[in-house]
């Protein structure tokens, strides 16, 4: 190599970690340095875009639509839900997460004051000088408080438009949430709090749902529900920017949440959009509601008769959004399995056990070292990485050869499958038998 050549790859090598680093401060810092451009790092390539420049979008097919329709979610009224027409409601709420995997609750009885302060202290909280808010950044997947960017950013090869705090809700990590601004820690314990309780009335309520249609011989098991008492609540606080070319990239790709119930609280920004019957849609969520929506667990555990579906975040040149996801599922050392009301000979078993804890670990310990297989052919393979395979998608090594088959479609259950039949089975936790 001559030494101009070795000269300008030097160059080009520390530029190159330049950009890195800046990337890996957020979205938040990189729009606060004023740049009018979206930089390669978050431009998806134009098969995994959901807007194209004219304000059309691209369909299932890749066929140009209109701007997405936006999509009414099925109502669960939750003052109804507590009187005489439970019943009635129930079979609504079965029939919401049979077919669309999301629903909105109104009459939620969560105080318009613990919202309105939520989100304020979520938009303040973003608004800290970045060195405030780099205290919290960690490459730890499983810290109890985190700051970040994009979906993964140990991984991700094309970044979202995107900046998050996630906060572990156990209470012997509150100390180590953030305490400024003034006021974050009491407004965020009391909005966990009260989503947790609502968590509670709603997974009772779809427990309840999961059994209409049932004729089990096995006993009933209401246990499951004191497990929920104490178990995992994440909360995600997410910013997304407004973005200069918002055509080019997302907020968030597609995925679906690991746990049971996800409870979503959103600014007056629209964005979040959900794939229904093969097809995108805008929520156009109704006003103080909440957007719940199934999680990998629930699928799980109603061996499969609910279903977590993939949403997607769209940003905007315009307005910066916020939004507020509480995870919920159960303790992280809980083994998550088919209900066994729901498994009979009629209705055999189609997934395998799963835990979080284990699954946690296996992505801190395992990610970075795992070689990265690319799917020759089949559906749109996003962001180069294994995360977000679709479903049968075939995975093949560098030679060509399928050295396993992806079943999840999101990255919590697509990294359990991705190695299969005998060959490394890092974390072989989920199985559906079809
Ligand atoms: O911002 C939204 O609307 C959705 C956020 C989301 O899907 C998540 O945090 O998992
Ligand atoms: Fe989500």
């Amino acid at each position: 190599m001559s030494p101009a050549m070795s000269l300008q790859s030097v160059k080009a090598r520390a530029e190159d970690d330049h950009c890195k680093s800046v990337y890996q401060k957020g979205v938040k810092h990189l729009c606060d340095s004023g740049i009018t451009k979206v930089p390669n790092k978050y431009v998806l390539p134009i098969s995994d875009r959901a807007l194209l420049k004219d304000g059309l979008e691209l369909n299932q097919n890749n066929i140009n639509v209109h701007n997405s329709s936006t999509i009414q979610l099925p109502v669960i009224d939750f003052a109804q839900l507590q009187g005489p027409n439970r019943s009635q409601v129930l079979k609504s709420l079965a029939k919401a997460c049979q077919e669309y995997g999301f629903f909105q609750v109104i009459n939620h009885e969560i105080p318009d004051n613990v919202i309105k302060n939520m989100i304020e202290v979520a938009k303040q909280f973003f608004e800290l000088p970045f060195e405030e808010r780099a205290k919290l950044m960690s490459n730890e997947l499983g810290t109890p408080v985190r700051y970040g960017t994009s979906f993964n950013q140990n991984i991700d090869g094309v970044f979202c438009w995107r900046d998050f705090l996630k906060l572990m809700c156990n209470p012997d990590v509150l100390h180590l949430w953030p305490s400024s601004p003034m006021d974050f820690r009491k407004e965020v314990l009391s909005y966990s709090k009260k989503t947790k309780q609502l968590f509670m009335m709603v997974m009772e309520a779809v427990l309840e749902s999961l059994r209409l249609d049932v004729t089990s011989k096995n006993a009933p098991d209401d246990s499951i529900l004191d497990e929920f008492e104490d178990g995992s609540q994440m909360m995600v606080i997410n910013c997304y920017p407004a973005c200069p070319e918002p055509d080019l990239t997302l907020g968030m790709p597609p995925h679906s949440d690991y746990g049971f119930l996800t409870l979503l609280l959103q600014d007056e920004v629209k964005g979040l959009q959900i794939q229904h019957e093969g097809n995108w849609f805008t929520v156009d969520p109704l006003p103080n509601s909440f957007v719940v929506n199934v999680g990998d667990h629930l699928e799980i555990f109603s061996n499969g008769r609910y279903k977590s579906v993939l949403h997607r975040v769209l940003v905007n040149s315009s307005k910066s959004r916020i939004s507020v996801a509480s995870l919920h599922s159960l303790p992280v050392q809980s083994i998550v399995r088919p209900w066994a009301e729901l498994v009979d000979e009629a209705n055999p078993r189609k997934y395998k056990d799963t835990d979080f804890a284990s699954f946690l670990q296996y992505i801190t310990s395992c990610e970075p070292k795992r070689p990265m297989y690319r799917p020759v052919a089949g559906p749109t393979f996003n962001y180069g990485t294994s995360l977000n395979l679709c479903n049968n998608e075939l995975i093949r090594d560098t030679q060509g050869t399928v050295v396993a088959r992806a079943y999840g479609r999101s990255p919590f259950l697509s990294i359990a499958l991705v190695e299969l039949d005998g060959l490394e089975t890092g974390y072989a936790a989920w199985n559906p038998e079809t």
